[in-house]
């Protein structure tokens, strides 16, 4: 299987669900039961009922513009179809949110271009302790275990235990790491990634970088001086701009997001931390708010717990 086929790979198989449902448990049970609360002692669903569900949704973590936009189609559906019953507010929450979620997220990735590019160059941003690093292994393992060649770049020269970390995962997985001495330069880091990726004719690059937010214009730098470099070498590269958020700190997620997409070409979201957190609504509202497709998220710490993102699998185990 090539990495074009490995990525159009929907990911519903039952073991991957069972996970999802796992790792979703605790935004379900805080959703459904404030939902419960919105509703109780209500018949049809009123104004009061909207109200309720709005901050029901907001306080979910789905942000502001997003729950605006699903309530105003709900109270659409609500003044289209009268008197609608409050058992009937799941079934409708359900549909918008599926349709939300189709609207941004088209799981063809083939807007990607995989398989297209030899090496298939991964850039990935994103402040510390999001779970970068962790990401760039689970990411790893999954692509080897399809039999693709990975190799990863330790870009992020700026602490020494970063450049450790990810030695320890090229290690843990079976990956080739390229890595200079700490407070090397990362753009230098990247050339050597990538320059040697081409001569071993590996398929895929994963470039780890600093996630210091210091200010826009040090990040537009930092980040810019990598990607130029990049094209040094293989002129298409970075193919993915691939950042990092951690759904368990919900607005904390929104701001860095619109932090990075001001300071880089964003084109692809990891939402790591959703096991244990009830904030998993973040993934709705981010990639409606972003217009940037959910790619993966995160739903545990083992190797195995990195998910390509299915709207339709979200939404079922949300709602199940
Ligand atoms: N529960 C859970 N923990 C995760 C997930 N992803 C990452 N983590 C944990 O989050 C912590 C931080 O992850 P790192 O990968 O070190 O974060 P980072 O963004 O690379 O941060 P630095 O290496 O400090 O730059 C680690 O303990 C990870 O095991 C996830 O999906 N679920």
């Amino acid at each position: 299987m090539g990495l074009f086929d490995f990525f159009k790979k929907k990911e519903t198989e039952p073991e991957a669900q069972v996970a999802l449902d796992k790792g979703l448990e605790k935004t379900k049970e805080g959703f459904f039961s404030k939902i419960t609360k919105a509703v109780a002692g209500k018949s049809t669903i009123d104004d009061d009922v909207l109200d309720n569900l709005e901050e029901v949704l907001v306080t979910s973590d789905v942000g502001v513009n997003t729950t605006l936009k699903i309530i105003d189609r709900i109270q659409q559906r609500v003044t289209k179809d009268k008197y609608l019953s409050t058992t009937e507010l799941n079934h409708l929450l359900r549909d918008e949110i599926q349709l939300l979620l189709a609207e941004n997220n088209s799981n063809d990735f083939r807007q990607f271009e995989y398989g297209q590019h030899k090496p298939y160059v991964i850039m990935v941003v994103g402040v510390n302790g999001v779970g970068k690093t962790t990401t760039i292994g689970k990411l790893a393992h999954k692509l080897k275990a399809e039999n693709l060649k990975v190799v990863l770049g330790a870009a992020d020269t700026f602490r020494a235990a970063a450049v450790e970390q990810i030695k320890l995962w090229g290690e843990r997985v079976g990956v080739r790491v390229v890595a200079q001495a700490m407070g090397s330069d990362p753009a230098s880091v990247a050339y050597d990634t990538l320059q040697s990726a081409v001569a071993n004719g590996e398929d895929v690059v994963i470039i780890d970088t600093a996630g210091r937010l210091h200010n826009k214009i040090g990040l537009m730098n930092e980040l810019g001086k990598i990607k130029s470099v990049m094209e040094k070498v293989i002129p298409s590269a970075p193919h993915e701009i691939l950042l990092v958020l951690d759904g368990s700190t919900g607005q904390n997620a929104f701001e860095q997001c619109k932090q990075f997409t001001e300071a880089t070409d964003v084109n692809a979201l990891a939402i790591t931390k959703l096991d244990g957190t009830a904030k998993g609504g973040v993934v709705i509202g981010i990639s409606d708010q972003f217009k940037i497709p959910v790619k993966y998220i995160g739903v545990g710490e083992s190797m195995n717990d990195l998910q390509l993102f299915d709207k339709k699998a979200f939404v079922d185990s949300l709602f199940k």
